[in-house]
């Protein structure tokens, strides 16, 4: 748009707009002053909170703390509004003028000079248009950078009312989305769109599902959606929290910037190879392990893992009571160990007290059925008789009456049987007993039950029907070993194994009673239970007063057995839904069973196999509308999508559906290629509407096979001169896992895969063993072209600005310009190869580059006429 001028006449000094520009700059600088007393009494109230704790008593401590917290978090918030604080206007048919901002700010008296963005009064701004003005007559856009306002652009919503206003604009909203991209996302709070405002204005209860193409905003708008609902819901998200999920670490620490930006660092932002505390995830599986690892039905092989028995555990358990040798063997060892696991469902960590009770039953059975009553009867008879003679010489009380107590006290431990009470004491007592219960019934971390099916053998028994023979191998290879790194998918299956083995005993609160000198109590803990016991002296601490947020920061530790609360949040944001499995569905339901949802994904996207597996794990964990009973029954057939199991059926709850139909990222031209794409990969797909057209037509060249490295490099040297911003050298993903021949045309990688540390920088792990190297694979193959290493070549020496990384790491991300290697690869990797490369074909915003080796993916990529 260029500028134009209505009615007023151009003054002397400067153009229309220019004179627009110093006015709007005059009220901003009233603004920004304001501001600047807001912050003084902010840290005036971060000093009085100071000053109050020097009183000293535990109730100034925690008012200290509750007002510093308070007072930080509002200096906080008109930080970020240090940059940009007012970017719009809104001229009423009333003649009311509303400015809107990042932060609401308010004069002394209280009367509005600027209001928050996610405020109601703030809503027309993005939610008026030329047929649905609601009473906006022009909708002003304010460009700053710092405190100095450089641009405006106008919308003329009715112009019938205009009267005599100015209306200027450059068509700056286009021009920022070809802005160069720096390689963190910005918030968009300026130029928010309607469809996109609807979505972060929607309900706050239940499910808010959001579908778009690439680079429709979907990222974005879930971002906005949080900072709304905290603003406007800041008791029930404040307190509880909001969890963001993102696929991995490289796109959390693309978008970490947003939020704070928005002044909400409240947020907790995690990948799904983050959400459990104490492990990481730094490799990805290839496309079979992911599909084996993320299946439903590998929640009923873990169920079967942790009803195992421990590796290493005794399979003989001897005491000797009365003389009599007791002893159960392994078939009655295990079948004691079924009935306790019968039993304790859910809490097997705990349910040591109830596997020494079943073990005592089997004792006492076994003692009996060796006439053990009797012997022991005699035994005592002749004992005693000696004893009392003993007794009665010093003129004391016989051992019946201090026998007879013990049996007394002891029979209601014994169901009322003082013979068998007895008994249990004296076994109880014994190490032999107690050393067998400690190493029999371990408290199991998740991290150990998962690396003991690195046994093959031990991962056959699991397995049941659940597993296919050929698959024990691999998945055990990839499990093999202490230091076997860890995949994306692990993680949500050590959180399932966490969830089974559930907590170990807490911490007694209780103090033991003087003189209670338990037998069972070693340092502190009850061998028996696992039990902590309180020491004597034990006094609850007095402890400063803490967040919320860091409250839900501890969470329950998997690697080393220190159990905190897993954390549970209010709302969960799922970004890059499509790709969850199963297994990260069940992971994200347990932090979420009283959540409200907002899950933005993109169907054509997906690398997921199975959609219809993980849907319904989604609607389970999201508790909205479940499939019916039809459905259900049906998946619980297939292998990959069994349904069955213990998942707690949640209450129906709201779902509210949106889709987002333009496409912010892309060029034009850009997304014509992403369209072709799309259209063999799902014919019936729409593309979303690009708006931007930047005359650069992508570039797809003809390269053979082996001089691909080399050109990408050359591509990438020649876009280094042509954008200012991020390059993206995007490759086909080197899976650990593929045996050769598995991946049509692409060889197996031999030994590594490539991870991504929270720097947001490609590391290269350790080597680990390769799925092929197990008996029932085929032979290991040569280093594909795309290895960590062959990449590790290919970036160096580059730039930072320049990241290189594989299809399934660039998900989420955007580039200036991006180079797409071997398509044809990508293409074949996978049964969703063609959704992947669509993936990759759309993270450009100004430049594309394709290198492939069949010259059929020239005419695929373009239309025929360029090819
Ligand atoms: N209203 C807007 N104003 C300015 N920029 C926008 C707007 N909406 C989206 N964008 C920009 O468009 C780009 C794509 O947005 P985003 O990454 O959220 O899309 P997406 O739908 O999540 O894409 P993908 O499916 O590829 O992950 C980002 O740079 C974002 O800032």
């Amino acid at each position: 748009m260029s500028s134009r001028v209505t009615g007023r006449p151009p003054s002397v000094g400067g153009t229309a707009k220019d004179q627009e520009i110093a006015a709007e700059q005059r009220y901003v600088d009233v603004a920004y002053a304001r501001l600047e007393e807001m912050r003084a009494d902010a840290q005036a109230m971060i000093r009085e909170g100071y000053r109050q704790s020097l009183a000293g008593t535990k109730g100034s401590l925690v008012d200290r703390d509750a007002m510093v917290h308070q007072a930080a978090l509002r200096a906080q918030a008109l930080d970020i509004a240090d940059d940009g604080l007012v970017f719009g206007r809104l001229d009423l048919a009333s003649r009311e003028v509303r400015y809107v901002g990042r932060i609401g700010v308010r004069t002394p008296e209280h009367d509005s000079l600027v209001i928050d963005w996610r405020a109601p009064a703030a809503e027309d701004f993005y939610r008026a248009t030329p047929e649905d003005p609601r009473g906006v007559v022009r909708r002003r856009v304010l460009h700053s950078r710092g405190h100095t306002v450089v641009d405006l652009e106008d919308d003329l919503l009715d112009p019938g009312a205009a009267d005599g206003m100015t209306v200027v604009g450059d068509g700056a909203f286009l021009a920022s989305l070809a802005r160069t991209r720096e390689g963190a996302m910005r918030d968009i709070v300026a130029t928010i769109q309607r469809e996109q405002d609807e979505v972060i204005r929607a309900p706050a209860d239940g499910t808010v599902l959001v579908r778009g193409a690439p680079g429709t905003g979907k990222t974005a708008v879930a971002l906005h959606r949080v900072a709304y609902l905290l603003f406007r819901h800041r008791r029930r998200f404040g307190s509880r929290g909001v969890l963001v999920v993102g696929p991995n670490r490289r796109f959390t620490a693309y978008i970490e910037r947003v939020l704070p930006s928005l002044g909400e660092g409240s947020a907790t932002l995690r990948s799904l190879g983050d959400l459990v505390e104490g492990v990481t995830a730094t490799v990805h599986d290839g496309p079979r392990l992911a599909r084996l690892k993320g299946a439903e039905s590998m929640a009923a092989v873990l169920r079967r893992a942790v009803a195992d028995h421990a590796p290493g555990a005794p399979d003989e358990l001897r005491v000797v009571h009365r003389g009599v040798v007791v002893a159960l063997d392994r078939a009655r060892l295990d079948r004691i160990r079924s009935e306790v696991h019968r039993r304790s469902r859910g809490s097997v960590n705990a349910a040591r007290g109830r596997a020494a009770e079943l073990l005592l039953d089997a004792l006492w059975e076994r003692f009996t059925d060796l006439g053990g009553p009797e012997a022991a009867d005699a035994a005592e008879g002749a004992e005693a008789g000696l004893w009392n003679a003993i007794l009665a010489a010093d003129g004391l009380a016989s051992l019946d009456d201090g026998e007879q107590d013990r049996g007394n006290g002891a029979a209601n431990a014994g169901n009322g049987d003082p013979k068998r009470a007895r008994f249990d004491a004296r076994v109880r007592e014994q190490r032999a007993f107690t050393d067998f219960l400690v190493s029999w019934w371990p408290i199991r971390r998740p991290l150990d039950v998962l690396r003991s099916l690195g046994d093959p053998d031990r991962l056959r028994r699991a397995a049941g029907r659940d597993l296919d023979r050929a698959d024990v191998a691999p998945l055990a290879a990839s499990w093999a070993g202490d230091g076997a790194p860890l995949s994306y998918q692990d993680v949500a299956l050590l959180d399932e194994i966490d969830a089974l083995l559930g907590s170990p005993p807490r911490p007694s609160r209780r103090r033991r009673p003087p003189g209670d000198d338990d037998p069972f109590v070693v340092d502190g803990v009850n061998i028996l239970t696992g039990e902590e016991v309180a020491d004597e002296d034990w006094e609850p601490e007095m402890r400063e007063l803490t967040t919320s947020m860091e409250r839900l920061e501890r969470s329950r530790r998997v690697d080393d057995g220190v159990v905190e609360e897993r954390p549970e949040y209010a709302h969960i944001v799922v970004d890059e839904a499509q790709d969850l499995s199963p297994m990260q569905w069940r992971m994200l339901g347990r932090r979420g069973r009283q959540a409200s949802w907002t899950v933005v994904e993109d169907p054509a996207q997906s690398a997921w196999e199975d959609l219809d597996a993980a849907r319904l794990a989604m609607d389970a964990a999201l508790g909205g509308e479940q499939p019916s009973s039809g459905d259900r029954s049906r998946r619980g057939r297939s292998r990959g999508g069994r349904a069955r199991g213990s998942r707690p059926q949640r209450p129906l709850r709201a779902r509210h559906e949106y889709e987002l139909t333009t496409n912010y990222r892309n060029s034009t031209e850009i997304a014509a290629v992403s369209a072709r794409v799309l259209a063999r990969a799902l014919p019936e797909a729409r593309p979303a509407r690009a708006v931007r057209t930047s005359g650069i037509d992508p570039v797809v060249r003809v390269v053979p096979e082996p001089d691909l490295a080399g050109a990408a490099r050359d591509a990438v040297e020649e876009l280094l001169g042509q954008v200012e911003g991020t390059i993206g050298l995007i490759v086909p993903f080197a899976a650990a896992d593929e045996a050769p021949g598995t991946t049509a045309g692409q060889p197996a990688e031999a030994s590594t895969e490539a991870s991504v540390e929270a720097s947001g920088q490609l590391t290269l792990d350790a080597p680990i063993p390769a799925a092929h190297s197990q008996p029932d694979a085929p032979a290991p193959a040569a280093p594909p072209a795309w290895s960590p290493a062959a990449r590790d070549r290919l970036a160096a020496g580059l730039p930072e600005r320049v990241q290189v990384l594989d299809v399934l790491e660039a998900k989420g991300l955007e580039f200036d310009a991006a180079v797409i290697v071997a398509p044809e690869t990508v293409a074949a990797q996978s049964p969703r190869g063609l959704r992947v490369l669509y993936v990759a074909v759309s993270r450009a915003t100004q430049r594309l580059t394709v290198l492939t080796a069949d010259p059929a993916w020239q005419h695929t990529l373009l239309d025929d006429d360029r090819a």
